[in-house]
């Protein structure tokens, strides 16, 4: 898979089990000025939900990949760009280091061209995924440093995610994790809600993540995040 994440500031997460806020349509959110979408969410996703966001973006020209919480809801639709695919660094549970995945290669054909993994470092215990995931989320600046460097020279990860998921996390966390990377994207996410914080994390993260400010907002705030990250990367 070529590496279009090395040139996004900015991704939107939309959550399939996540309705959008009143009056606004998929065509709205396609306009944010993000640079891409990604759809995906831990809980109760099913593969109706996934297909219903696809639908509604397929028109539209935003790049959409698809983040399966789990190889029973992946989507096979050419409207998608590809798949990004969580490798969770600190979960407590194989399962979801490589145990999914070698369910997934067994049971699925899958388009490797259009295939990539996210090594995710999961940082917020109140989260579902921390929950689902089992994950060791007591975790200081340097180890998620070192996580990084694992997920990079030791196993070929192209991106890095410092996942924070519903609450914005430690800048110098994710300082960290930035220095300790060198070709590979950084990805931030976790309660990113304005233009502020946007910038704030885009100084630090190659690519920040915007997921419930969408369906808790809109879209107006959205684009504020945008502006917020591009500003910081200018
Ligand atoms: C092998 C395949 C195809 C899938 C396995 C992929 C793995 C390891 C998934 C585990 C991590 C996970 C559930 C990622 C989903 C993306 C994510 C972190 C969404 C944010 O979740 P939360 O914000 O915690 O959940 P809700 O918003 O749904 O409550
Ligand atoms: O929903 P928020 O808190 O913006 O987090 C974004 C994303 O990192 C979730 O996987
Ligand atoms: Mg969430």
């Amino acid at each position: 898979m070529t590496t279009p994440w090395a040139d996004w500031d900015h991704v939107l997460k939309v959550d399939p089990d996540k309705s959008l806020v009143e009056g606004e349509t998929f065509e709205d959110v396609c306009r944010t000025g993000t640079d891409a979408i990604e759809i995906g969410g831990t809980m109760d996703v099913t593969t109706e939900k996934m297909r219903r966001v696809i639908d509604a973006c397929r028109k539209h020209d935003v790049p959409l990949y698809q983040e399966p919480s789990n190889p029973a809801v992946v989507v096979e639709d050419d409207a998608l760009d590809g798949y990004l695919v969580p490798v969770v660094m600190n979960a407590g549970d194989p399962f979801w280091i490589t145990g999914a995945h070698k369910e997934w290669v067994r049971i699925g054909d899958l388009d490797w061209s259009r295939t990539a993994t996210e090594a995710y470092v999961v940082m917020n215990p109140e989260a579902s995924v921390a929950e689902y995931t089992d994950a060791d989320c007591d975790l200081a600046a340097d180890e998620v440093a070192a996580y990084a460097t694992v997920a990079e020279r030791m196993l070929g990860q192209d991106i890095v995610y410092v996942e924070y998921s519903g609450t914005l996390g430690d800048p110098d966390v994710v300082g960290a994790a930035h220095r300790a990377v060198d070709d590979a994207t950084l990805f931030y996410g976790g309660g990113i809600g304005d233009y502020d914080a946007a910038y704030q994390m885009g100084e630090r993260a190659d690519t920040i993540v915007v997921g419930d400010l969408l369906h808790d907002e809109g879209v107006d705030a959205v684009e504020e995040t945008v502006r917020g990250v591009k500003d910081a990367h200018e």
